[in-house]
C-alpha cells in the first residue's frame, strides 16, 4: 500500500486516529500530506499543496472550509453529520435552563457571599432576585430540523413543551425521527409569532447569514429567549444588542463569543462547547477517519459536502481508478472511450454529479499502462486522476 501522510490541524480523539490501517501516518506539517483531519480550524485563507486530496472535518459545520476551492483543485471534503448532535442538543437544553433562572447569578451570588456566616438564612431572602419560569407549557420554535434540531425539538416535547418546527427541506430521516406532536410550521413566521423560545439549527451559509435580522426579530414574541447554538454569522449581532437593550428578547444564548455577544446585555455565552464531549469527540473522530480513510484507499465517497458519493466496495479486479472531473457533456463517453481504445475492459463503473462538478470511479479487467493518469488528465474537464489500486 502507498504511503499515506495525515495531518492534523486540530486535535483529534485518539480513538478515531487509532484507527488509522499501516501505512499511514500522522505528520506535523500540511505540505505533505495526502489528507487533512480538522475541527474548526479556519481554513479559508490556507493554501492547499497539490498532494492533498482530502480534508475530513471532524464536525457537522464546514463554513471553516473553502468548499468549492477544494472541489476545483480537486479536494473531497467530508463532515460527519449527527456524530456530536446529541452534545449540542444537552447543551441546548442546559442553555434553555439558563435563561429560564437566572442560575449563574445565583451561583456568582453564592461565591460572592461564601464567607457570610449567615448565608444559609440569607439566601432565602436573596434568592428571589434570580427566580423565574419553567418551560413545562410554554412554546419553542425550532428553525432547522437536521440532526440537532430534530434532537431538540423531540426533547422539548418530552420536557412538556409545545413545539413548532420550520425547514423547508426537510430529509426523509429527519421526518422519520421528528416526533409527531411537532407542529409543523409552514413559514418561519410563524415560528416568530408563536415562540417563547427559539433555537436555530441552520447550517452557515451565505442565504443564512443574518437571518435573525432587526425584521425578524420585530415579528418576535415581546421578551422572546434566543438559542444560538449554530453559528455566530446567523445573527445580526446589532440589532440582537438592541432588542436584548430593550427587553424584547429577554435572553441570548450563544455557543459563539465574538466582541460584541460577549459584551451583550442578557446573553449568556459559552466557549463553542457544543461538541465538547467525550462521546461527541469520539464519534466524530471515528467517522471522520473511517471516511478519509475509505476515499483514500478504495475511492469510496460518503459524506462529502462538495462531491457525489459513490461507494463501489473493495476493488476485485485488477486495477481501480478514480477520476474527479467537472459535470459537462460528455465526459463520461471520454473516459470510457479512452479505456475501450486500450482494449481495457470496464468491470465496474459508477458516476454521479453534483452541482458543478462529477466524479467516476471504475474498475478495470486488467492492469492500466503506466502513463494512463497522465493521459486521462489530459481530457477537458478532468480535475483529478488517481490510480487507486493495483492488484497484481
Ligand atoms: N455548537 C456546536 O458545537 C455545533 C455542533 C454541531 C453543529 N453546529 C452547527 O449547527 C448546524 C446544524 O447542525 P446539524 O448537525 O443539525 O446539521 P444538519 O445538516 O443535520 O441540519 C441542518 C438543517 O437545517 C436545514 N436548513 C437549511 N437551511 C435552512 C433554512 N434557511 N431554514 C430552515 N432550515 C434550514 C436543513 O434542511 C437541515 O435539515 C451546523 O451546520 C453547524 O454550523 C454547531
Ligand atoms: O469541533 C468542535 O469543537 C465544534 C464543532 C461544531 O461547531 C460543528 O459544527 O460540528
Amino acid at each position: 500500500m502507498k504511503d499515506r501522510k495525515i495531518f492534523c490541524l486540530n486535535n483529534i480523539a485518539k480513538i478515531g486516529t487509532d484507527g488509522f490501517r499501516s501505512g499511514y501516518t500522522l505528520i506535523d506539517s500540511i505540505d505533505e500530506a495526502a489528507g487533512v483531519l480538522v475541527r474548526s480550524a479556519d481554513m479559508k485563507e490556507m493554501s492547499f499543496p497539490a498532494g492533498l486530496r482530502a480534508i475530513a472535518r471532524a464536525g457537522a459545520g464546514v463554513n471553516n472550509i473553502p468548499l468549492d476551492r477544494c472541489a476545483e483543485e480537486g479536494i473531497v471534503v467530508f463532515n460527519t453529520p449527527g456524530a456530536n448532535a446529541n452534545s449540542v442538543k444537552e447543551l441546548v437544553l442546559c442553555g434553555m435552563f439558563l435563561a429560564s433562572r437566572d442560575i449563574a447569578g445565583g451561583i456568582n451570588w453564592v461565591r460572592e457571599n461564601a464567607d457570610d456566616e449567615n448565608i444559609a438564612k440569607t439566601t432565602e431572602k436573596a434568592k428571589k432576585a434570580f427566580a423565574g419560569t419553567e418551560l413545562k407549557g410554554k412554546t419553542l420554535g425550532v428553525i432547522g430540523l437536521g440532526a440537532i434540531g430534530v434532537l431538540v425539538a423531540n426533547a422539548a416535547i418530552s420536557l412538556g413543551m409545545k413545539v413548532y418546527g420550520f425547514d423547508p427541506y426537510l430529509s426523509v430521516n429527519s421526518a422519520w425521527n421528528l416526533s409527531p406532536m411537532v407542529i409543523h410550521a409552514e413559514k418561519i413566521e410563524e415560528v416568530y409569532a408563536a415562540s417563547d423560545y427559539i433555537t436555530i439549527h441552520v447550517p452557515a451559509t451565505a442565504s443564512t447569514k443574518g437571518m435573525i435580522s432587526a425584521e425578524a426579530i420585530a415579528q418576535m414574541k415581546n421578551g422572546v429567549v434566543l438559542l444560538n447554538f449554530a453559528r455566530d454569522t446567523l445573527v445580526d449581532e446589532k440589532a440582537l444588542a438592541s432588542a436584548l437593550e430593550a427587553g424584547m428578547v429577554k435572553r441570548y444564548v450563544s455557543d459563539f463569543p465574538t466582541p460584541a455577544s460577549a459584551h451583550m446585555k442578557n446573553a449568556i455565552v459559552i466557549p463553542h462547547l457544543g461538541a465538547s464531549t467525550e462521546e461527541a469527540e469520539d464519534n466524530c473522530a471515528v467517522m471522520a477517519v473511517k471516511q478519509l480513510q475509505d476515499y483514500l484507499d478504495n475511492g469510496n465517497i460518503r459524506n462529502s459536502v462538495n462531491y457525489p458519493e459513490i461507494n463501489l466496495g473493495f476493488c476485485e479486479t485488477e486495477a481501480r481508478v478514480a477520476i474527479l472531473h467537472r459535470n459537462i457533456p460528455n465526459m463520461l463517453s471520454q473516459i470510457t472511450n479512452f479505456f475501450g481504445n486500450q482494449g481495457l475492459n470496464i468491470e465496474n463503473l459508477a458516476n454521479k454529479s453534483r452541482g458543478d462538478y462529477a466524479y467516476t470511479l471504475l474498475d478495470l479487467s486488467h492492469p492500466m499502462p503506466h502513463d494512463t493518469v497522465e493521459r486521462l488528465k489530459e481530457i477537458d474537464g478532468v480535475i483529478r486522476v488517481r490510480r487507486i489500486v493495483e492488484n497484481k
